[in-house]
């Protein structure tokens, strides 16, 4: 029997980390849903805690996904450009309220030739991340075509997205607040919560992919929370909630687990 490694005290989460933008976050509320932290508090996350969670990360070549993922695991940053072949991957565990929480981060290929490769990998996603330079317009205009790519491969009902602006390190404020309206509106269309950060600097970094660790973490404890009630009565029971925000998915509702 293998014994994995503590959990490093640097990823442990105790409390909902915010959203970069209110109006473009996945859901409005300041803390985890109260149905999840009892869960936690009263050790009901069933297999929650033993599961992998796969987050698949696109969009155009030289982005900086690869860079991106580096800066967060590796604390690490290469200025030099070396592009991913087909897809690579990392794993970082955290403890989230208690509960160990492992995810997988899928860094796939933006060039067009290796497209084909890394498209194979895109399926069983909790979370799409597309990433786009923000001093990039077109990379922006292409996240549209990134995220059809991934959902067709994936559950629009019950994958969670985020839309990256990178490089924000090269933007000077006043251009970056303009890259940021238009990126705002995207993110909106998509339904999905946007982030700007820098791997070169390493703003952002790290609270991004704590919220990304948070997100997927709450929707895999309601889900499990809705399944265990589902086996009890023998029917669907839907989680209570008195919060009316939205928490939504890809497919613009709430996923199934918190309706
Ligand atoms: N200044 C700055 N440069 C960055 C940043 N992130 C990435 N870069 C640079 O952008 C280039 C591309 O970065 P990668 O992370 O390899 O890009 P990618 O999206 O993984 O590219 P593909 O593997 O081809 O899809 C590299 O030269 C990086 O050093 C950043 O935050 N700031």
């Amino acid at each position: 029997m293998s014994v994995l490694a503590p959990v490093r005290r640097d990823r442990v989460v105790a409390e909902l980390p915010q959203c970069f933008r209110k109006e473009a976050a996945l859901h409005a509320r300041t803390a985890f849903h109260p149905s999840v932290t009892s869960a936690c508090q009263e050790q009901r996350t069933g297999t929650v805690g033993f599961k992998i969670s796969k987050i698949i990360v696109v969009g155009d070549l030289s982005v900086g996904k690869t860079c991106l993922i580096n800066r967060f695991c590796k604390d690490t940053f290469d200025k030099n450009y070396k592009a991913t072949i087909g897809v690579d991957f990392e794993m970082e565990r955290f403890e989230v309220l208690g509960v160990p929480f492992s995810l997988q981060l899928w860094d796939t290929a933006g060039q067009e030739r290796f497209k084909c490769i890394a498209s194979t990998y895109y399926r069983g996603a909790q979370a799409i991340v597309i990433v786009f330079d923000v001093n990039n317009v077109a990379s922006l205009e292409h996240t549209r075509q990134w995220l059809a790519d991934a959902l067709k491969e994936n559950d629009p009902a019950n994958v969670l997205l985020f839309l990256v602006g990178s490089k924000k390190d090269l933007s000077p404020p006043a251009r970056y607040s303009l890259a940021e309206k238009d990126a705002l509106k995207v993110a909106q269309e998509m339904r999905a919560e946007y982030w700007a950060v820098s791997s070169l600097t390493g703003e952002n970094v790290r609270e991004f992919f704590f919220r990304v660790a948070a997100l997927t973490f709450e929707s895999s404890v309601l889900a499990e929370l809705e399944r265990s009630s589902a086996r009890k009565i023998g029917d669907v029971v839907r989680i209570s909630s008195n919060d009316s925000d939205v928490y939504l998915t890809a497919q613009g509702k709430k996923p199934k687990c918190c309706r």
